[in-house]
């Protein structure tokens, strides 16, 4: 598999905290890639920086083999690298389509003949409609996307960044404040995206990220601690004592990254 995120001693700071602390990991071509760690690790500040969002104090971040730092959030997306819920936010009184109609126009660019923009037209709605049914939508193309549930509005973020055609997706705590049944059906959806593209995803629901990571990252104090395959880092003994274990006070080791 060919490297295509490579996140190098990255550093930021608030004021005297370091919330990113020479942070360094990998993420390799096809994997679904899990950053987890405790409230507070500095995981939503890592996929801040990696998306454009906030720039780092040091360190370096490479896509595809290029440095990222002279990447606005615009070029990156562009470059492939999306943040769901990053380009478009949701139009609360707009019906679901036109949302997504709205995510494909942006990506294919607005300068059109007027003979060309009934074709025009047809396609971005077509394409609309195949992401809607990519996300499970298809039934509510003409609902408000403001009277979806907060599930379906999770879905429909998902189907926003699609429109932009990433090759690596960025995802911050995809299953929050979902019940078991819609928590199951993003892991669904999650399993389907990952037949066409690398997942990066922050997320608390350590069932999930267990079951869909094909590797995991684990953050403390700002700091990567441990990078491996579920099964090594579920024995990991520094991640154990730092985060999953349930003995003994978050401990921030200094063991290599495997
Ligand atoms: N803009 C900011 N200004 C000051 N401090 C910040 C800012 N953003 C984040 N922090 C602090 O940086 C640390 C890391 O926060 P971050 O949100 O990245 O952690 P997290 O691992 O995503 O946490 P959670 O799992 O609770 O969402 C926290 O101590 C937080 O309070």
């Amino acid at each position: 598999m060919a490297e295509l995120l490579r996140v190098e001693s990255l550093v930021k700071t608030f004021g005297a905290l370091r919330a990113t602390d020479e942070a360094s990991f990998e993420v390799m071509e096809g994997e679904v890639h899990a950053l987890i760690g405790p409230n507070g690790a500095g995981k939503t500040t890592l996929i801040h920086q990696i998306a454009g969002g906030l720039r780092p104090d040091g360190g370096r971040i490479h896509f595809r083999g290029q440095d990222l730092a002279p990447f606005g959030m615009a070029a990156r997306v562009q470059a492939g690298l999306v943040r769901s819920h990053q380009i478009t936010s949701i139009f609360a009184r707009c019906s679901v389509l036109d949302n997504l109609v709205l995510a494909v126009q942006t990506r294919r660019g607005g300068a059109h003949q007027w003979w060309q923009a009934r074709r025009h037209q047809i396609v971005v709605i077509a394409e609309a409609e195949a992401l809607a049914q990519k996300v499970g939508l298809s039934a509510q193309l003409d609902r408000a996307a403001g009277s979806l549930s907060h599930a379906e509005q999770r879905q429909l973020e998902i189907g926003l960044a699609l429109a932009a055609k990433p090759r690596l997706l960025l995802l911050d705590e995809p299953m929050a404040g979902m019940g078991p049944d819609e928590s199951e059906r993003m892991l669904e959806l999650l399993q389907l995206l990952r037949l066409n593209m690398t997942l990066l995803l922050v997320e608390h629901d350590m069932d999930a990220v267990f079951r869909l990571a094909t590797r995991i990252s684990v953050l403390v104090g700002g700091r990567v601690i441990a990078t491996g395959t579920p099964e090594q880092i579920r024995s990991h003994a520094g991640v154990r004592e730092a985060y999953l274990g349930d003995e003994g006070p978050p401990h921030v080791t200094q063991e290599a990254a495997t």
